[in-house]
């Protein structure tokens, strides 16, 4: 089939890229000139595991193609996937410019029947929004043509990209029940056949229940971060540990293991931003999402623990100190630093001060990008008193330093030189956000061990290094 996407970021582009290694014609379209001049010279813009090689192959084989001209884009099929940004406004509703800018845009060059597919996350009414654009334009320029609005939200991961859209656990389609709407969900339904070979995987529903359905998924994950988060220092008060709670409770098959991880926070492009529009949702259809209120107000809290527990330790002026950070993305295997913990917390720890030498295998130049301006804001009140600066290797971030901060859970960072770190570190302090390590392991080696809910085991209790060095 013949395809166009508009908006070639990261859900964009994996959508390109899954739909032409399948067969499709598919035409990618950005606003952005630099990104597809990059794409059409066969380098992604962004990182993410498996999406170079089907990029290069698709346009090789000639299935994948970037333009900027939505004119083109238009043309060229009958489906168009809306793929653009929803940032949050001011308020944490929607911002749905992007979106509407392109159903106008289509509608001006609308040249016969035309299936419209939001694939950004939009929320419930968006698809009757983007419907009365089109038509409003069509009017305007006084053209006909038959088309339908689709809702067909996306829920892929960052990092697992590829294989959740190659393997998706559910294709949600909102459809209406015109003739145009049923005939777009036959050609949707002939679209992801390829994609559920072994059984059944659509669901197809009305468009507002499709569109609330993708909010309501990330408000449940987001919700049992928090949920395990705030159980997490509770449990830090009382004497229990976190890790021990989570194989306890996530073995009930009705709980279950998956987003149980406590830490120092979510962040990403989408559950703070999903969750603080559909309070918003609820705000404007008088209902008040309370559960929701605390989550957002209890992640923003949770951003800030690692911090907390710093300055309990070291006190509020940090102007002495350097830390390393590895890991700076909001989780590993990306390069996305948007609303990532990493950057309240080197933020924090520079206002005081502190010296911050991170490192993160992928993520380093879009960190740097990302804390200039955070940064930015502040230094406009005098200059800084610390620095955050980004290093080539994980060794360098410990010239110097007095403690370690873990921020993303990258694999190479799971098992260090524990020996090492304990010469190393100035203050022999390892702050843990994402529990990689065993409280009592690094007791052992002399650490001072903190993690998010973690039994703290002390360090002068363990075996002195010397004598483990003596051991080995
Ligand atoms: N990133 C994710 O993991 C993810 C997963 C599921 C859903 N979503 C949702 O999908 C949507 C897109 O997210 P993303 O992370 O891919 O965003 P992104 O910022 O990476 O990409 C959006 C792209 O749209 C382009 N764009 C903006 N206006 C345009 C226009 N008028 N014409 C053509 N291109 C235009 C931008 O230049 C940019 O390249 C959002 O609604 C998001 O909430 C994201
Ligand atoms: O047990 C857990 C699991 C995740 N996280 C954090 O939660 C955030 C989000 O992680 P994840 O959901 O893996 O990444 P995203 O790429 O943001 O994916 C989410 O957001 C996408 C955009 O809407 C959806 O499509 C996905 O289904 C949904 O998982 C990250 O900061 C993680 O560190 C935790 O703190 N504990």
């Amino acid at each position: 089939m013949r395809v166009s996407i508009v908006g070639s970021g990261y859900v964009g582009l994996v959508t390109a890229a899954c739909l032409a290694e399948v067969g499709n014609k598919v035409l990618c379209c950005d606003i952005d000139s630099a990104k597809v001049a990059q794409l059409k010279n066969g380098i992604s813009p962004i990182y993410e595991p498996g999406l170079d090689e089907l990029l290069e192959r698709n346009q090789r084989e000639q299935r994948l193609d970037f333009t900027t001209n939505i004119e083109e884009a238009v043309n060229h099929a009958e489906l168009i996937f809306i793929c653009v940004g929803t940032p949050p406004k001011e308020d944490g509703s929607a911002d749905l410019q992007h979106v509407l800018k392109v159903a106008q845009q289509i509608a001006v060059h609308m040249n016969g029947f035309k299936v419209i597919i939001n694939k950004s996350t939009v929320p419930v009414g968006t698809g009757e929004r983007v419907a009365d654009e089109v038509r409003r334009t069509l009017i305007q320029r006084n053209t006909l043509h038959a088309f339908t609005v689709v809702s067909n939200p996306e829920f892929l991961k960052e990092g697992a990209a590829i294989d959740d859209f190659l393997r998706p656990d559910r294709i949600v389609l909102g459809t209406d029940e015109t003739p145009a709407g049923q005939r777009a969900l036959r050609m949707m339904k002939a679209l992801y056949a390829p994609f559920q070979r072994h059984h059944e995987r659509l669901m197809c529903m009305d468009v507002r229940s499709a569109e609330l359905t993708k909010y309501a998924a990330n408000a449940m994950l987001a919700t049992r971060i928090s949920f395990m988060n705030e159980l997490a220092n509770l449990a830090e008060k009382i004497g229990a540990d976190i890790e021990q709670v989570r194989a306890g409770i996530g073995s009930d098959p009705r709980i279950g293991f998956s987003f149980l991880y406590a830490g120092c926070g979510y962040g990403g492009s989408c559950f703070p931003k999903d969750v603080r529009a559909l309070i918003q949702t609820g705000e404007e259809a008088g209902e008040n999402l309370s559960i929701l209120r605390a989550v957002n107000s209890s992640n923003q809290r949770q951003k800030r623990v690692l911090v907390d527990k710093i300055i309990q330790r070291f006190g509020e002026d940090l102007s002495n100190m350097t830390f390393a950070m590895w890991g700076l993305a909001f989780k590993p295997e990306t390069d996305d630093m948007r609303e990532a913990s990493s950057r309240t917390i080197a933020a924090e720890l520079v206002l005081r001060g502190a010296r911050v030498q991170a490192f993160d295998p992928v993520a380093n130049e879009t960190a740097r990008k990302a804390l200039d301006e955070d940064l930015a804001t502040f230094r406009q009140d005098g200059p800084l008193l610390g620095h955050f600066e980004v290093t080539n290797t994980q060794e360098e971030t410990l010239f110097n330093a007095d403690a370690l901060i873990v921020c993303t859970e990258w694999r190479m960072f799971k098992s260090p030189d524990f020996l090492m770190l304990s010469r190393t570190l100035r203050q022999k302090a390892v702050f843990d956000g994402r529990n990689l390590y065993d409280p009592a392991l690094l007791a052992d080696y002399g650490l001072i061990y903190e993690g998010v809910g973690r039994r703290a085991e002390p360090a002068d209790q363990g075996m002195p290094v010397e004598q483990i060095r003596l051991a080995s």
